[in-house]
């Protein structure tokens, strides 16, 4: 165990308490969630932000059954919403080597939104790649394989209520 139920729900209403107060009642903001590391996360921060707003989801994948990145960013579902003009937060589970958000990033930002952040639940500073701005962090960590909580290894864990190291021996044979 890395992170208990507690720790996380008490840092998930801190972050929805501060992303309401920096964007406000009339920010029409947008929550975008990537698919499908972000499920918890989206749907406990989503009701820790005490403003009107919508959300939508992109999935994208690059780990598959690994603990490496392949380094490819496939997009395998695009988002309904049109983003021009809008107040964008994209929601991740995990920010690890980075590029995975450097790539939405640069596709989102195509699309002229009024502001695009990010917010992510972990960090793993060791490992970046590419960089990335974040401007919600939940917690950074150690650089360990992590599942739980909607994180995966190869598709299994999402569904522990906690954030834990996976044991190396699961995926080193
Ligand atoms: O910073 P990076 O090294 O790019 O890693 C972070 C990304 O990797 C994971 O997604 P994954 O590709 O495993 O898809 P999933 O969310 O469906 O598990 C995780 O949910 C992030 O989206
Ligand atoms: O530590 C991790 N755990 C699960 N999925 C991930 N995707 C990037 N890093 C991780
Ligand atoms: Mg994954």
């Amino acid at each position: 165990m890395l992170i208990d139920q507690t720790q996380i729900q008490a840092r998930v209403e801190a972050l929805g308490a501060q992303i309401a107060a920096d964007y406000g009642a009339n920010s029409d903001l947008l929550l975008v969630g990537v698919l499908k590391g972000c499920t918890m996360f989206m749907m406990d921060l989503a009701r820790a932000i005490d403003l009107p707003l919508t959300f939508d989801f992109i999935a994208v994948a690059s780990y598959g059954a690994s603990t490496e990145s392949s380094g490819v960013v496939r997009m395998i579902k695009d988002l309904e919403t049109d983003l021009a003009g809008r107040h964008v937060l994209i929601v991740e589970d995990i920010i690890d080597s980075g590029l995975t958000l450097a790539y939405l990033r640069s596709q989102l930002l195509r699309r002229n939104p009024a502001s695009l952040r990010i917010c992510t639940l972990l960090n793993k500073p060791e490992r970046r790649k590419a960089d990335v701005p974040v401007d919600y962090l939940g917690f950074d960590i150690p650089n360990e394989f992590v599942v739980g909580y909607g994180l995966d290894y190869a598709e299994r864990y999402r569904n522990l209520p906690y954030i834990g190291i996976l044991k190396p021996e699961v995926y080193s044979q």
